[in-house]
Parts: structure tokens; sequence; C-alpha cells
């Protein structure tokens, strides 16, 4: 766990108590603490900024990098149905227990005991200047799905799928972070990654320093 997050989990331990259910929660013990926030303006949208540790995430990389998905240039998305890698099983398995652990509706009950919680994967991998379109995750998909970030960080965009109904609301992705999608933010809200458009990957002010960006995306197929 790096400082910033050590920083979070004090200032979420410690801060001025609030009933306020937007303040970040501490899960856990805290040596393992991990915080979930809800983002604001956006129902059923989830941030966990510190669920990987940094060594965590590099076990991750590398082991993503070992699966030799990549080692073409021209492959930067790879997708598995069914039988997951063992890391990535071991991953959905983490996310299941951090949201048993914590009293707070991060994912509905009934999606948290369906088996299994995600048995479809895509690794996407994006070099400076590269993202993903605005869209909504196709409906062959069921609701709740999640987003892990590995390497440098990116701002994605949720703006609501029907014109007119509301602003856009930015979401920093840091490496390590978690974000979780159901109800509203999954049907109602289309999320987008622009690296290419200057202004786009501005967080606090600052243009985001961009290298490359792998994401992992768990999900689960409707029944045929
Ligand atoms: O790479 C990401 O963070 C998002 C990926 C995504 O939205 C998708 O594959 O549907
Ligand atoms: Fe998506």
């Amino acid at each position: 766990m790096d400082d910033d997050d050590e920083e979070a989990h004090l200032k979420a331990a410690f801060g001025d108590s609030s009933d306020d259910e937007k303040e970040p929660v501490v899960v856990g013990d805290s040596a393992t603490a991990v915080v979930w926030e809800r983002v604001e303006k956006i129902n059923g949208l989830w941030l966990c900024r510190n669920f990987l540790s940094v060594h965590h995430q590099s076990h991750l990389l590398s082991a993503i990098l070992n699966e030799g998905w990549f080692v073409q240039e021209s492959i930067n998305q790879a997708m598995r149905f069914g039988d997951l890698p063992s890391w990535a099983t071991e991953l959905s398995d983490l996310i299941l227990e951090s949201l048993e652990s914590v009293e707070l509706p991060v994912l509905p009950a009934d999606l948290l005991w369906r088996e299994p919680l995600f048995d479809q994967l895509i690794v996407n991998l994006y070099q400076p200047g590269e993202g993903i379109c605005a869209h909504v995750d196709l409906l062959r998909f069921e609701d709740g799905i999640a987003i892990v970030s590995l390497e440098s960080p990116c701002v994605m965009r949720f703006s609501p799928a029907e014109k007119g109904e509301g602003e856009a609301v930015d979401v920093l992705l840091s490496p390590g972070s978690l974000i979780l999608m159901s109800g509203e933010a999954r049907y109602h809200w289309k999320h987008e990654i622009n690296r290419k458009q200057i202004g786009f990957q501005v967080w606090e002010g600052e243009e985001i320093d961009q290298k490359r960006r792998i994401s992992i995306t768990l999900r689960k197929l409707c029944p045929a």
C-alpha cells in the first residue's frame, strides 16, 4: 500500500464523523483495508481506489503479460469466456470477498449470490493516446461489471445514455483501482476513455502523463 492509500485510510478512519453515506468507508482491518466510495451523481457506480496493493498489481501484470496475448503489437485485446485463467478467478474471488465484508450496497445482493460472479474476461491494452468510444456494455452481459486498472491512470467519462439527461461525470481510474457498475450506471450511462483529444485526460487541472494502460474487465454472460 502506498502513502496516498495509507492517508486515505487514516482520513476515512479518523476524519470527521458523518452520517453522509458518500463518505469513504474503511473495510476490514487497518493493515489491508480497502475504501469504497460511491460516485456521486451516478447510481450504481462505486470506486475502490486502493483495491490492489502495488505488489498485487505487479503480480497481475506479470501474469497477464505471461499469457503471451500481447506479443504482437497489433493485438491489444484478449477475451476469455467460461473457464478463466487462475489469476482472473482469484481476482474475482477477491472482489467477492471484499463485497461480502462491506456493509455497503456496492452490488445488489442478487448479483452477489450468482455463481460464478463473473465468467467473462476482457483484457485491454491501451498505448498512449488510445482509448475506447462511449458505449453501454452489450446487453448479452448481465448487470454488475467490474473494471480493474493497471499501469497508467486515465479519466473515464460517464455520460447519460439518453442525450439531454444530465452532465458528464469524470472518474479517475488510478492503477490498482476497481470500479463496479450496476443498475443505472451499467444501463443508463455510457462510459468512454478518450486519450486522444487534448484536455480530456485532465485531472485536478493537470494533464495526465499517458503511458501504457492495461485494464481487466469482468462480466457475466446472460443465460443463453
Ligand atoms: O478499459 C477499460 O477501462 C474499459 C473497457 C470497457 O469499457 C469495455 O471493454 O467494455
Ligand atoms: Fe465497457
